[in-house]
């Protein structure tokens, strides 16, 4: 998709904070430094956009990114880094939860894991959570790049043998370097956005 206009309406940390305007929403979850801001980045074409660093727990607040004037994708922040306090943990799943049980404008999420590793429990956690609330969930395995191409097909099917992914769901291989695995995804999320 090619995206014109890109604006990042608001950083909320409550729903009271979040955008009026009815607007369909795609957000993006997983473990902090998995690569969910690079991801929005390279999907949107906009190198600094979203925020990202090489240490966890960059992105501490729901970052609503209005593209096209059509939809929103929302950055979340990322869950289960050992080294962010316990406090700010709780803070961010209290963030997340509250923000994917209450928000009736949320069409899909985006669940992000490393395409490297086996899901970690947080990982295998929030798949069951977004399953239990009935909401379609595209697995986006990332750093890619990382994984010599003669391995991928055995990581897909691994990756998706650990989640016990549902039949009706899908997995992609991304790299925000490559790009690879773009297209799958904005495949996917025009799916997910109303005509
Ligand atoms: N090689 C490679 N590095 C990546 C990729 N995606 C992200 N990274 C790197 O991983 C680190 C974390 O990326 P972020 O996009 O900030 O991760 P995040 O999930 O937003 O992290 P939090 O905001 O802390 O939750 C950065 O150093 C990125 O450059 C990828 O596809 N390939
Ligand atoms: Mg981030």
């Amino acid at each position: 998709m090619q995206i014109q206009d890109v604006e990042l309406v608001i950083s909320a940390v409550a729903p009271m904070q979040y955008p009026t305007d009815g607007l369909p929403e795609i957000a993006l979850t997983g473990r902090s430094n998995v690569g969910k801001s690079s991801m929005i980045n390279k999907l949107i074409q906009r190198k600094k956009m979203a925020r990202t660093s090489s240490t966890p727990g960059k992105t501490q607040t729901l970052n609503f990114y209005k593209l096209n004037e059509a939809f929103y994708f929302v950055d979340v922040p990322g869950y289960g880094y050992a080294k962010v306090s316990k406090t700010d943990r709780e803070k961010f799943s209290q963030m997340i939860e509250t923000y994917l049980q209450e928000r009736t404008t949320l069409r899909g999420v985006i669940s992000l894991i490393d395409v490297r590793h086996e899901p970690t429990k947080d990982d295998l956690a929030m798949y069951d959570y977004l399953k239990f609330f009935g909401v379609p969930v595209l697995v986006v395995a990332t750093k890619g790049d990382k994984v010599p191409r003669g391995k991928w097909n055995q990581r897909e099917s691994k990756l998706k043998k650990a989640l016990q992914l549902n039949q009706t769901d899908d997995l992609v291989i991304f790299s925000s370097t490559s790009g690879l695995g773009g297209d799958q995804i904005w495949e996917w999320v025009t799916a997910h956005l109303p005509e």
